[in-house]
């Protein structure tokens, strides 16, 4: 193990720029917050963190596929049973199709339990010559557009890690207590597959699926291997307050983990070589993510390499990368290239969300499906022309019927964004569209293999 690795400052971040950060009003209640969290019991385990850092090692190696993803912001109204369940199920279903339809397991991570801080482009939000603060996410202000709504308010960061608890207490009861029962494949798809062409394609994969469980059961593998799924927590790290606050010492390793998450990452807008986010998530020993967008040289992700995982540990770092479906056939392959001939483990997954929203004329920010789709494709080939492991998605997306993205099965219009258009900041993936997404990229990964 290296110095770097078992000497460790939590604070040296304090030091460094931090982009992205609330301005609070007041330093007095900040730290009345940051007191509580760092009271409170820990959200994950680290050894639960050393599971994840296995199976992305995993994916690195190119034996396991990433499937991430969840609400583009989480609320503190979404904490609740209906909503944890449906998303749960969406990733249950997709995980599924990928696992059954490319034949490859499939590491399951929510972008859930903790995803309520946003980074923004700007500062300030204007309606009818108003401006006022920007939306920062749950954690830091509310939706709402009035200046009470919009306060930065600590007391925020104690709800949001009430709201990740009482999400992860649902996903560990749904995917440990029998819901993500493999054998419950047919049921998760129930109130879906009469009026969705994406259904009733999953529902003849789930009839596939029954048939190979009756194979086994008739083979004497035990039923119970399938009763159970393991799922993982993730969030961007962008509030630097509430991640210090809940990083602990592992009694088992004496190393700091962030224990709000079992994996958290640097977004896009934060992962400048010197800054804060890099410092601070420099020293946990969390499986992490970096955001890598369009502008990314391959020195800036080399370097990046050398500050987060000096000694090259499998599994500890992941590159999702967010190009944008007209770059990424040519941004991607420098860094795939440049990276692979260092020798450095890395899974890498692509979120073909976040290079791709544009605005419609009726002022909601969208994505086309069409585009999402292309990004992942370019994904792929770009892989498969260097000989290296396409390692996952990202994505964000809802359990629900919403109309934020246009194309699909049902095939949304700029027209229909209006109908349901339900997201705090980004639009999602709804079901539909998430499952036709699960069906191609399974069918993607197969010709790569
Ligand atoms: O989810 C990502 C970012 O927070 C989001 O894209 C920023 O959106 P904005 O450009 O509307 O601030
Ligand atoms: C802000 C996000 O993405 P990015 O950092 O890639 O812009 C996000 O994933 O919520």
């Amino acid at each position: 193990m290296s110095t770097e690795q078992s000497t460790f400052d939590l604070d040296s971040w304090r030091t460094r720029p931090a982009l992205q950060q609330p301005q609070w009003d007041d330093p007095e209640e900040v730290r009345s917050a940051t007191a509580e969290l760092a009271g409170l019991p820990p959200l994950v385990f680290a050894g639960e963190c050393d599971q994840l850092k296995e199976r992305l090692a995993a994916v690195a190696r190119g034996e396991a596929f990433v499937l991430q993803g969840g609400d583009c912001a989480e609320t503190f109204s979404g904490a609740s049973a209906d909503a944890v369940r449906n998303k749960l199920k969406t990733l249950l279903q997709m995980a599924v199709v990928l696992t059954y339809a490319a034949s490859v397991p499939v590491v399951k991570i929510g972008r859930m339990g903790g995803q309520f801080a946003k980074p923004r482009s700007k500062p300030t939000e204007t309606r009818d010559g108003v401006a006022l603060p920007a939306y920062r996410g749950d954690a830091v202000n509310g939706l709402e557009f009035t200046p009470q709504a919009r306060r930065n308010d600590p007391s925020r960061l104690v709800r949001a890690y009430h709201c990740s608890a009482v999400t992860l207490n649902l996903c560990r009861a749904f995917t440990t207590g029998g819901y993500a029962d493999l054998r419950q494949a047919h049921a998760w798809n129930q109130d879906f597959v009469a009026g969705s062409p994406a259904g009733q394609r999953y529902e003849r994969l789930a009839g596939e699926i029954d048939r190979a469980l009756s194979f086994m059961a008739a083979c004497k593998i035990d039923p119970e291997e399938f009763h159970g799924v393991e799922f993982y927590s993730s969030h961007e790290a962008l509030i630097l307050e509430y991640e210090r606050a809940l990083t602990r010492i592992d009694a088992r390793t004496g190393l700091p983990y962030d224990v709000s998450a079992h994996m958290v990452w640097i977004g896009e807008r934060t992962r400048d070589l010197d800054g804060a986010h890099v410092e601070f998530l420099r020293q946990i020993r969390n499986p992490i993510g970096v955001k890598l967008g369009p502008t990314t040289s391959p020195d800036d992700a080399l370097a990046l390499i050398d500050r987060l995982n000096p000694d090259r540990e499998p599994g500890r770092l992941t590159f999702i990368t967010r190009m944008g479906a007209g770059r990424i056939r040519d941004g991607l392959p420098p860094l795939v290239e440049k990276v692979s001939q260092s020798g450095a483990p890395v899974a890498w997954v692509c979120d073909p969300m976040h290079g791709n929203t544009f605005e419609a004329p009726s002022g909601h920010k969208t994505r086309r499906f069409d585009d999402v789709l292309d990004e992942v494709a370019g994904f792929f080939e770009v892989h498969r022309a260097l000989g290296t492991h396409p390692g996952g998605i990202h994505i964000e997306f809802t359990g629900d019927d919403v109309t934020e993205c246009v194309g699909g099965g049902h095939e949304i219009v700029e027209d229909d964004l209006h109908q349901r258009y339900e997201t705090a900041c980004d639009p999602r993936l709804n079901r539909s569209q998430s499952l036709d997404l699960a069906f191609m990229v399974a069918e993607m990964y197969r010709e790569t293999r």
